[in-house]
């Protein structure tokens, strides 16, 4: 089974590799949505996976990392693409959390999921 909970921060950035002349190269912000999702086998005591407030309180202070700051002066995020900041986040929570997906939304049309595929 796989549960998830829903995270938002505001942060800035830009992307310093987009082609010359790329609106993304110039400094703009986000209201940025992440969705960390678990999975593994529903406990038939307390009938879940993980408590909805483990899974907050295992995110929250890696989200608190990146709420209201420009995004690209923190350490592997000089290039912060939606599909960065998806890896970047499977690498802060793989440790705590059985991850199962990460999806962030940079805009209410565009995002990626990342399932910890190799590339
Ligand atoms: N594959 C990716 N493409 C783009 C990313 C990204 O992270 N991964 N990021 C951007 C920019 O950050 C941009 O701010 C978002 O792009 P876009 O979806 O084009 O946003 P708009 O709100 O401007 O979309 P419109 O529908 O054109 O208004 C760019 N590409
Ligand atoms: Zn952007």
């Amino acid at each position: 089974m796989e549960i998830f909970r829903e995270f938002t921060f505001e942060a800035a950035h830009r992307l310093p590799n987009v082609p010359e002349g790329h609106k993304c190269a110039r400094l703009h912000g986000h209201s940025y949505r992440v969705e960390v999702a678990v999975s593994g086998p529903v406990d038939p005591v307390a009938g879940w996976v993980m408590d909805f407030g483990d899974l907050k309180a295992a995110v929250r202070p890696v989200i608190a990392e990146l709420d209201h700051y420009y995004l690209n002066e923190i350490a592997g995020l000089e290039n912060p693409t939606s599909e960065v900041l998806a890896e970047w986040l499977w690498g802060r929570l793989r440790a705590t959390l059985p991850l199962s997906a990460i999806t962030v939304r940079e805009t209410c049309t565009s995002g990626c999921t990342y399932r910890g595929e190799s590339h």
